[in-house]
């Protein structure tokens, strides 16, 4: 007999541990783990591999959805985090393009500063809209629990609980300062060695909040699907939280609500 889905929507601004929280979760409870924003990153790696960036040309545009429809993006778990950081000892979800594993790669400057030129493009969002959804019914590669009443997915990004499962089981909005978010982003790069831009030279805290300002004002006035808290999402600001805080604040709602439905 197939398990019900669960749907955990999970959105926020950039860096404010979405990820963090819905890989520890992942894990620890046997959901599948759907990071959206790393569809985005795909589809900019994707673009500047083919000397695509410039998507103001129709015929750059269509070649570009038809590579992301070629395209097999999965996510799976990649055992204990490389990071070393105290903060992110944690497991860690890894993003294979067509099976190559693209996690670092994705996480590079260069990727982050050209990823919002594509996430504001409508046909990019529905063909990034149609992996999610795909995603969220493929196999879940995490170890799955055997008293488990639901077959659970943890979505994350900005726009999944307004726009993309508007009908999801329950919703969370994580938001943190943005001096907090740079700190714990800039923190994160360092330690996994990837805090250089395309030239090799190192980045400072300084642009790494301002990369993040920017993309919350890309995020928040975006056309189509901008940065919005869904109106029955849980909000937690983890400005003065610690990690393990926030996952046991997130965790305890969805254990509330999954024993809300085994009630009905
Ligand atoms: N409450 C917290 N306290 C300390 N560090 C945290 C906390 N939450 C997340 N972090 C760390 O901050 C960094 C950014 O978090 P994370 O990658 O989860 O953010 P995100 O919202 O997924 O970002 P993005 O949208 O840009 O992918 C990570 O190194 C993570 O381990
Ligand atoms: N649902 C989503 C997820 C992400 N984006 C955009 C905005 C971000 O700048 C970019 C990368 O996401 P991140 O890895 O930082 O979570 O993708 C979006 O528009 N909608």
């Amino acid at each position: 007999m197939s398990l019900r889905k669960f749907i955990v929507a999970i959105d926020g601004p950039a860096a404010s541990g979405k990820s963090a929280v819905s890989e520890t979760l992942a894990v620890r409870l046997g959901f599948l783990h759907v990071n959206s924003g790393a569809i985005y990153r795909c589809a900019t790696l994707l673009a500047i591999r083919n000397d695509l960036l410039d998507l103001q040309f129709k015929k750059n545009l269509d070649r570009m959805r038809e590579i992301l429809k070629e395209t097999k993006i999965t996510m799976g778990p990649l055992g204990t985090s490389p990071i070393k950081n105290e903060n992110v000892n944690r497991p860690s979800t890894a993003i294979f393009l067509n099976g190559e594993n693209v996690t670092d790669q994705i996480s590079k400057i260069e990727i982050t500063k050209n990823v919002r030129f594509l996430a504001k493009i409508p046909e990019i969002r529905a063909a990034s809209i149609e992996k999610q959804r795909e995603l969220v019914q493929s196999k879940n590669l995490f170890e799955t629990r055997a008293d488990s009443k639901v077959d659970g997915v943890i979505v994350e990004g900005r726009d999944i609980g307004t726009a993309v499962f508007p009908n999801a089981d329950i919703k969370f909005f994580i938001e943190a300062e943005a001096k907090a978010r740079a700190k714990r982003r800039f923190d994160e790069l360092v330690a996994r060695g990837l805090n250089v831009d395309i030239n090799g030279d190192p980045v400072d805290y300084e642009q790494i909040l301002e990369d993040i300002l920017q993309r919350d004002q890309e995020d928040l006035t975006r056309t189509h699907s901008p940065l919005r808290k869904a109106k029955d999402a849980i909000v937690i600001d983890t400005s003065n939280l610690s990690l393990d805080q926030v996952v046991g604040k997130v965790e305890s709602s969805i254990l509330k609500r999954l024993a809300e439905l085994e009630e009905d």
